[in-house]
């Protein structure tokens, strides 16, 4: 029945009357503008729920009201903390759950008794999909969130891999720094490649990241307990590589080990073979790994028998495939037997904007390394960095930090001294675009200025409010960000993007 709303309805006389009325609206308001509602008692049991929140119990995996009343909340709600607000008597007023159902925004709060003794509590879905009315949060919260897994998964993998004589992944894939598009969809391509078994080929120029990638995929996939083995193909020599890849038993070439070898594929069953600059593959070693993909057995050389085998492969090359196929001197159909899941791993250049991240983290990794203090670059330095073309990407980056850092008599490196490191490993520094100061913003004056995309407004303010905190600290960006609430690395960011946008006058 519609509640009576005609001018005779009153409130009631007494106090007491009133909250009661007013506990009730606010129940019942609340139950029905939220997404759904259920409370637990005082053991965590599901004692009530409305109608609003049925309609979640498929994608729990429930079939019906009796699979959810009256049972634990935690063995029906994956994730939930309900159990906390029962434990802490504290409302958590907003939150976000994750769980097979998918993620929402909820709100939990204690059912107090007669003396404030907490005697249930309520659960709230406020929203569901907040995919669509909280992005970009909602793509931050699971990306961190995947990073989390991934270490997780990494430590428990390096626990079970002392079994495996320490031959395990050195980096996941949360290892893999940077949160350019470029970088993010390298990542979720690695995510996926993770959990299928089928040969990965990493495509990308040298120092890009793709022996990391490499490491990471394993990190993530089923076999991260098993063994990661792998083999630079243009650092053994061709006379030596089957030996390598099969093993050999003894007497099987003069010059062999006594004892007869286990080759690569052996050490790695299991687990995951990382075959590096495999465009650099001899014919003839090419045509035995195709067959070992197909048949999954190995003949180890003198052996004349055939062991069965379990490995993933990882290829890597930073040659151009297709074309050495054209010249004949990569098999064609090697080429797609590995070219299942490819992942091009693109080049620094592409992906300008994680500079700043990476120089946080190599500095940091520099400093960890010769027990020195983390070098801060300063701004003119972080664009002069921005703006080279990195042949050698990530290695290169690194080495010109690492010899910035042995030159630099201060913390502070300066655009000079990293012109001087880039000529002297024989490259002529590119000057950056002209990082004029952030132009003065016109304060919104009116409702017009209001009414543009909000993501611009943002991006002006943010722009005012560095500008306004880099003069204010003279310059200083670790005192900047420090004003901010930032990290260094968001405010190097930022600035890029500042003097990419920025047209000079
Ligand atoms: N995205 C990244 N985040 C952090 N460090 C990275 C990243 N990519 C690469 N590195 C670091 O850069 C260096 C070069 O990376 P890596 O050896 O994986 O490159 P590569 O593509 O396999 O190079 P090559 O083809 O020459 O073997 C390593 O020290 C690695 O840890």
């Amino acid at each position: 029945m519609p509640a009576d709303v005609t001018h005779t309805a009153q409130l009631p006389l007494e106090p007491q009357g009133i909250l009661d009325l007013a506990v009730r609206s606010m129940f019942q308001l609340l139950s029905s503008l939220s997404q759904g509602m259920f409370i637990i008692d005082v053991h965590a049991r599901i004692v009530w729920v409305n109608e609003g929140y049925r309609r979640f119990l498929p994608a729990l995996g429930l079939n019906s009201i009796d699979d959810f009343l009256g049972h634990l909340v935690e063995e029906v709600i994956p994730n939930t903390q309900m159990r906390r607000v029962l434990e802490t008597g504290k409302p958590v007023l907003i939150d976000l759950l994750t769980n097979r159902a998918g993620t929402f925004v909820v709100s939990r709060l204690p059912l107090l008794g007669e003396g404030g003794a907490v005697i249930g509590a309520i659960g709230m879905v406020l929203f569901d999909q907040p995919e669509t009315t909280l992005q970009p949060l909602i793509a931050k919260f699971a990306r961190l969130q995947q990073d989390l897994e991934d270490a997780r998964r990494e430590l428990a993998a390096q626990r079970s891999a002392q079994a495996v004589g320490g031959r395990r992944a050195k980096y996941t894939l949360a290892g893999f720094i940077g949160a350019s598009s470029a970088a993010v969809e390298v990542k979720r391509r690695a995510r996926r490649a993770a959990v299928s078994s089928s040969p990965v080929l990493l495509l990308g120029e040298t120092g890009t990241g793709k022996e990391l990638l490499a490491h990471g995929i394993h990190a993530a996939s089923a076999r991260a307990a098993r063994p990661f083995v792998s083999v630079n193909i243009a650092a053994v020599p061709d006379t030596l590589l089957e030996a390598e890849f099969f093993g050999y038993v003894a007497g099987s070439f003069t010059g062999a080990d006594r004892r007869g070898r286990e080759g690569k594929f052996k050490l790695a069953d299991g687990g995951t073979l990382f075959l590096d600059e495999i465009g650099d593959m001899p014919l003839a070693l090419q045509s035995k790994l195709l067959r070992v993909l197909q048949e999954a057995e190995i003949e180890p050389l003198g052996s004349n028998q055939l062991v069965a085998v379990d490995v993933r492969i990882v290829a890597a090359t930073s040659r151009d495939l297709p074309a050495l196929v054209r010249e004949g001197k990569f098999r064609e159909d090697l080429y797609y037997r590995l070219n299942v899941l490819p992942i091009r791993v693109p080049p620094l250049r592409e992906r300008r904007e994680d500079i700043p991240a990476l120089v946080e983290v190599l500095g940091e990794d520099l400093a960890q390394r010769s027990g020195a203090v983390q070098p801060e670059l300063l701004p003119e330095a972080m664009a002069l960095l921005r703006a080279q073309a990195w042949r050698g990407n990530i290695r290169e980056l690194r080495n010109v930090l690492e010899q910035a850092v042995l030159r630099s008599d201060s913390l502070a490196i300066d655009a000079g001294q990293l012109e001087a490191v880039l000529r002297e490993s024989g490259q002529e520094p590119s000057v950056p675009p002209t990082a004029a100061p952030a132009p003065a913003m016109p304060a919104p004056r009116n409702a017009e200025m209001l009414l543009r995309p909000l993501a611009e407004q943002v991006q002006e303010l943010e722009c005012r409010a560095i500008a306004a905190a880099l003069q204010a600290c003279r310059g200083n960006k670790a005192l900047a960000a420090r004003q901010l609430g930032i990290s260094r690395a968001t405010l190097y960011d930022r600035l890029g993007t500042m003097s990419e946008n920025t047209t000079p006058a």
